[in-house]
Formats: structure tokens, C-alpha cells, sequence
């Protein structure tokens, strides 16, 4: 019996859909690991998970999600974790990496309201639930009026709450949904113009030992070059803006052919100031369009923004 191929994976209803679809993939490329025990999901709780009342700016920022996957793919506990790319640090613990980027979900944000309001009519004064600093921003760009409370959970809990009327309305990435057939609650698909992408939105990312060359093996035939592309270039511009979960970030890279499409925004909490930059260029150069990019904003962007 040769060992088991390891997927580190938190428990999330998502998150465990996510290692499936990685499981299920690794079977297509490589029929022998339907072999039953050929590989197990080992699932671990993260900081992320266990922090459910507070916002996660609050929570305190980088590697919530990723920090105990990173510690287990360390310790030989898992050989490959499962992540989200949109929860990932722009930096990696020495001896890992993103190895592989599986072909990215749609990038867009849904809206889920009572009564059917859309954006636009919300009665003022409604309250908005959602966790991230970058919905709130651009929501309250676009209706100063409303109010935007802190809300956490999974999927499921938050819909849950706000069926129970502990909100008017929150959104949700429209990726995470479609991985767990849950779209049929969605009042509206938010269009990019109306509310720009996180960093990494809807693209699975995994991780493994950097030394690990059999696990690199196994990994490559799934990777997805035009998501590779994409997710470098947003990531490069993350890096540039030095961005944490206390800075709203929106970016989202498109390619047509060779050619890549970056547009970028940086807000204030309160939606009020507005940075943005776009970029074209070869997909080669993504990741020096993603800097250039960030490097334009953050050129413009007042002393002591990302602090305020
Ligand atoms: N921060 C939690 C998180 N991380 C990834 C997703 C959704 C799936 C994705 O964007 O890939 C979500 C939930 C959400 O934002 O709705």
C-alpha cells in the first residue's frame, strides 16, 4: 500500500466542495486515484472558522483561512491544501506555494434582499450585512444613505440570518454559490461596474510543498493558464497596495486572446474616495501590469491612507 494523497481542506460547506471538485479533477487526469483510500480529505479548523463575531479586519487580517492548511502541508499532515485564492496572503510561508489554479467561476457578486429591492431600492436607511471592508465601500459609494452592519458565517447562516430579518440585504460571491447550487435564492448578479471583484474572486487555488515534485506532478495537468494569468496580475496589484482586509481592494483582470485587461479600485471605508487605474498588455506581463497598476493608485493615494 503506497500512502494516500492528502487534501487539506477546512469544513465549510464550500470549502468541502472546493476539495471534492480538486479530488474529482486529480481522478480525471489520473484514473488510479479512484482507487478506494488512493486520497483522503483531512479537514482542519482554521482561525478563520472559529471567529464568527467580528468583522475579519477586526479578526486580524492575514491568513485567517490559510494559516493551520499552510501548518499541516508543513508537517506532512496534508500534501496539498484547497484554498479560496480571494482568502490567500499576497505572501507565502518559505518552502510552499500555488502551485496549481483551477479554471476560475464566474468573478461577480450576487445580491440577496427581502422584498426584492435591488441596489438602487433599497428604502433608505436599510441595513446592508456583509464581512468585507470591500462590499461595504462600494455599496456605500453608490447609496451614502444606507447601513452597512458587520456579518459573518457561512453561506448558508447568513442567508439563514437574513431570512430571519437580522438585515435587509448582504451579497455574496456569485463562485461560491454556483460550487454549492445555491443560486436560486439571488436577487440580483452585481455587474462589475457596480461592484467590482476581490483580488482572486472565484478561483481555487492549491497549495503544496515547494520540495514536493510527485505532488507538482500530480497537480499539473490541472492547472489553468488564462486563470494563472488573471489571478497573477490581481495579485501583483494586491501586493503593490500592500493590501490587507483593513484596506478596501477591488480588482479583476480579463483576457481576450493573449491580450490582459486589468481594472483596479481602491475606496475609503465609506465609499466616499475613489481610486481607480486600469491596464492593458500581453498576459506574459501580468504580473508587471498588476504592479504598474497598484503603483499608479498608490501614487495618488493620500499619506497615511491604508492606516486611516
Ligand atoms: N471570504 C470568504 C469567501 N472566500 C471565498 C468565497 C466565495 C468563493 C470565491 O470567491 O472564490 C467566500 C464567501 C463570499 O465572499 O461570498
Amino acid at each position: 500500500m503506497t500512502q494516500p494523497l492528502r487534501i487539506g481542506t477546512r469544513g465549510s460547506p464550500l470549502a468541502l466542495a472546493q476539495a471534492h471538485e480538486t479530488r474529482d479533477r486529480l481522478i480525471a487526469a489520473h484514473p488510479h486515484l479512484a482507487a478506494p483510500g488512493a486520497i483522503e480529505i483531512v479537514v482542519f479548523k482554521t482561525t478563520g472558522d472559529r471567529i464568527l463575531d467580528r468583522t475579519l479586519a477586526e479578526a486580524g487580517g492575514k491568513g485567517l483561512f490559510t494559516k493551520e492548511l499552510e501548518d499541516a502541508l508543513l508537517d506532512g499532515r496534508a500534501d496539498l491544501a484547497v484554498h479560496s485564492m480571494k482568502d490567500v496572503p499576497t505572501w507565502m510561508p518559505d518552502g510552499l506555494e500555488i502551485s496549481t489554479l483551477l479554471p476560475r467561476e464566474d468573478t461577480r457578486d450576487a445580491f440577496f434582499s427581502r422584498g426584492g429591492h435591488t441596489v438602487d431600492t433599497l428604502p433608505a436607511g436599510s441595513v446592508v450585512g456583509t464581512a468585507g471592508l470591500r462590499r461595504q465601500a462600494q455599496i456605500l459609494e453608490r447609496r451614502p444613505d444606507l447601513r452597512v452592519v458587520p456579518f459573518r458565517g457561512n453561506v448558508q447562516s447568513r442567508l439563514a440570518k437574513l431570512e430571519a430579518g437580522e438585515v435587509d440585504a448582504t451579497l455574496l460571491a456569485l463562485a461560491g454559490l454556483r460550487r454549492l447550487g445555491l443560486t436560486d435564492r439571488i436577487t440580483a448578479v452585481l455587474e462589475h461596474e457596480e461592484m467590482l471583484p476581490a483580488v482572486a474572486q472565484g478561483a481555487i487555488g492549491i497549495e503544496i510543498r515547494s520540495a514536493d515534485e510527485a505532488t507538482r506532478a500530480l497537480l499539473a495537468p490541472l492547472n489553468c493558464a488564462a486563470t494563472t494569468a488573471r489571478v497573477t496580475a490581481e495579485r501583483a496589484l494586491l501586493a503593490m497596495l500592500d493590501g490587507s482586509c483593513r484596506t478596501p481592494i477591488a480588482g479583476l483582470a480579463t483576457l481576450d486572446g493573449d491580450r490582459l485587461h486589468l481594472k483596479a479600485k481602491v475606496l475609503s471605508n465609506d465609499g466616499r474616495q475613489v481610486f481607480r487605474a486600469e491596464r492593458n498588455g500581453s498576459a506574459s506581463d501580468a504580473a508587471a501590469i498588476g504592479a504598474d497598476a497598484g503603483a499608479e493608485i498608490k501614487a495618488v493615494l493620500p499619506p497615511d491612507f491604508f492606516k486611516s
